[in-house]
């Protein structure tokens, strides 16, 4: 019976990863074998499971389960066949025609926008085009497919220019086959002859030898009565990598198993291979990225590490293994003594796994610690990538508190160029120094030129610089790194003449200046009090006239924009003002106050101080126009 034939548009950001695939940018046109037939694994791994649950699914279609590769020469055709799971016609609208990736359309603008090639395929590479990348080298796509447990199948169809055709199709085996109508050879395009024997056996064995089911291909010999005849050759080992032991394995091997299950162009920065023998046994085959997928930062960013159980497929994304802040680690864990219908939610409680997880933790932080020990070139890269990650850390995983400040890199004002480590700044620690100081900021120019760091300039102490909004975060939840306090420089009071090489002033002269700043500093707090909850007198400035800072334990104000940009209720807090009490405004302010408290300008000049000094740090004015116009008339009645 012949059925309708139903055309449909390919959602806006697919046509538009389809136009990039299309024209241009992979050098590498090789990979869309290795896509494809990642695809028919998972597909395999999918149905095998379902089998193993659902007892409606017969035996006939799990007995055999294999990936075909077939070449029609004559129709100029190649295609990957699977016996697995397949798709229904709503599958394939949903899975083929649209792209379910948050971040997609902010990653294409940036693609479009990237000015070389090698820019743009690293983007791309981060996104994994999987299924599309078919188009790289075919014109014309043909998918045939059948969900297991359903009798009718579904015929898909595209150019890959703005949409696709879909009708039903009957008499399909369960499973799925993308044929790929292919271009011609070219080779100046990267494009190989896909239709050569030698060619698909060299790319199944570079990108897909590890795929745990049988690619088979007809194979054309002659036998010893000069005969032609077709044999089925199996193209790939099937050798699980990590079960394998490390000295066995090559670096080329690891690398390329990496780019299979992470699709990433780049080889991994780090490579970790354990296994684990006694009670609980497990192998683990865990890689660090060097660099991050455009995603890692979004609400749907997924976990990297896929469980196995004896060498059988269980799922991808397995949040149980992996903190999420570890979530860019990808790789395999195989575990020997679960059940193979375990269940996301048992694996959360399971002891055993948690055991699993929190060495496997340490055998990350100790890789990254050990990268930062040996070849700081490298670590500097991945901390780069994914320190925004690590640090989230700090929030979750108390339990490494002290692992993940070791690996904190950040700049300070020790060296403009280069960053450094928590322990670095100890032991370049002035004599009589416990505390480590801090600022944040938005950037470094910002946090460099605020008044705060004044005193800590002219005295010689060091200042980590952190401009990373989760800084806010992290510093606060922190208590102390190596038994030092960790303090931020624009909060709490400073009193570096303790520890300062040059004492200059003695308890009487603070008596003393307190005193004469006894009757000013009140007047101000009065006049101020919508804006601060106090005034005092500052020993962290030397050349502004005033500056902002916050109580030991008050929330930031980037911390309460932050809270307030999620949603959360904040009441606003009030900080304080710290005046330079040898500043010639502040003293001439001072003596007018005395000559008469009562003097209009006094307010003024007052509302002058404060919004300066949040000007210098960065901060933004409660009344922009009041205080340019204070400014202009003062400003005006100097000249
Ligand atoms: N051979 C197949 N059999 C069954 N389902 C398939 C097959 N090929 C693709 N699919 C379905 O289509 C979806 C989209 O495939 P695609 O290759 O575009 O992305 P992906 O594999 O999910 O992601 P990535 O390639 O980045 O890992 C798959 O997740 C899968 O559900």
């Amino acid at each position: 019976m012949p059925s309708s034939v139903e055309t449909l548009e390919f959602q806006a950001e697919t046509r538009q990863l389809l136009r990039l695939v299309i024209h241009s940018i992979y050098s590498n046109k090789d990979i869309f074998l290795r896509e494809l037939i990642s695809n028919a694994s998972d597909a395999l791994d999918k149905l095998r499971l379902a089998s193993l649950t659902d007892a409606s699914l017969s035996e006939a279609d799990t007995s055999d389960l294999q990936i075909s590769l077939e070449v029609d020469k004559d129709a100029r055709t190649l295609t990957v066949r699977d016996n697995g799971i397949g798709m229904t016609r709503d599958d394939l609208v949903e899975l083929i025609g649209t792209i379910a990736k948050s971040g997609t359309a902010s990653l294409l603008e940036k693609i479009k926008e990237s000015k070389d090639a090698a820019t743009t395929e690293s983007l791309i590479g981060q996104f994994g085009v999987g299924f599309y990348s078919a188009f790289m080298v075919a014109d014309k796509v043909t998918v045939h497919t059948r969900r297991a447990g359903t009798d009718s199948g579904t015929q898909w169809e595209s150019d890959g220019e703005g949409s696709y055709t879909i009708q039903a199709a009957d008499d399909l085996p369960v499973g799925t086959s993308v044929t790929l109508h292919l271009k011609p050879a070219d080779s100046e395009d990267g494009l190989a002859d896909y239709l050569s024997e030698s060619k698909i056996r060299q790319i199944v064995k570079r990108y897909s030898d590890f795929i745990r089911w049988p690619i088979r291909m007809a194979a054309d010999r002659t036998d010893a009565d000069g005969e032609a005849t077709s044999d089925l050759d199996t193209l790939n080992s099937m050798k699980a990598l990590w079960a394998r032991p490390r000295s066995e394995v090559t670096e080329d091997e690891y690398n390329e198993f990496y780019q299979q299950i992470s699709h990433d162009w780049l080889p991994p920065a780090e490579t970790i291979h354990m296994r684990a023998e006694g009670t609980f046994e497990y192998e683990a085959l865990l890689f660090i990225p060097a660099q991050a997928p455009f995603d890692l930062y979004s609400r749907e960013s997924k976990s990297g590490v896929q469980l196995y159980v004896k060498r059988v497929f269980i799922m991808d994304d397995c949040e149980a293994l992996m903190p999420n802040y570890l979530r860019f680690v990808k790789g395999v864990v195989d575990a020997h003594d679960l059940s193979l219908n375990v269940s996301r939610e048992l694996l959360q409680h399971d002891r055993q796994i948690q055991g699993v997880r929190r060495r496997l933790v340490k055998k990350v932080l100790g890789a990254l610690k050990g990268m930062q020990d040996k070849d700081t070139e490298r670590y500097t890269k991945v901390w780069a990538q994914f320190g925004r990650a690590l640090k989230e850390g700090l929030l979750e995983d108390t339990d490494n508190t002290e692992a993940l400040l070791e690996l904190v890199s950040a700049t300070s004002t020790h060296d403009p160029e280069k960053t450094t480590t928590l322990r670095e700044y100890v032991e370049r620690m002035k004599d009589g120094q416990d505390t480590i100081y801090y600022l944040t900021g938005e950037t470094r120019a910002m946090v460099e030129n605020s008044p705060h760091m004044e005193a800590f300039t002219a005295k010689g102490y060091e200042v980590l610089i952190l401009t990373d909004p989760i800084d806010e975060v992290w510093v606060d939840q922190v208590p102390a790194f190596d038994g030092h306090r960790l303090q931020s420089i624009a909060k709490g009071q400073v009193d570096l003449d303790d520890t300062a090489d040059d004492e200059t002033e003695t308890d009487a002269d603070k008596a003393q200046r307190e005193q004469d700043f006894a009757a000013l500093l009140p007047w101000l707090t009065t006049t101020l009090s919508d804006h601060i909850k106090q005034v005092r007198l500052s020993s962290r400035l030397t050349t502004s006239a005033a500056c902002i800072v916050g109580d030991a334990h008050d929330v930031t104000p980037t911390l309460e924009k932050m809270y307030r940009a999620m949603g959360q209720q904040m009441p606003t807090v009030k900080r304080i003002l710290e005046l330079n009490p040898t500043h010639p405004l502040i003293t001439a302010l001072r003596t007018a106050h005395h000559a008469d408290a009562e003097a209009p300008a006094l307010t003024e000049v007052a509302e002058l101080i404060y919004g300066s000094a949040l000007l210098a740090e960065g901060g933004d004015l409660p009344d922009p126009a009041r205080f340019t116009r204070l400014l202009t008339d003062h400003l005006t009645r100097t000249l």
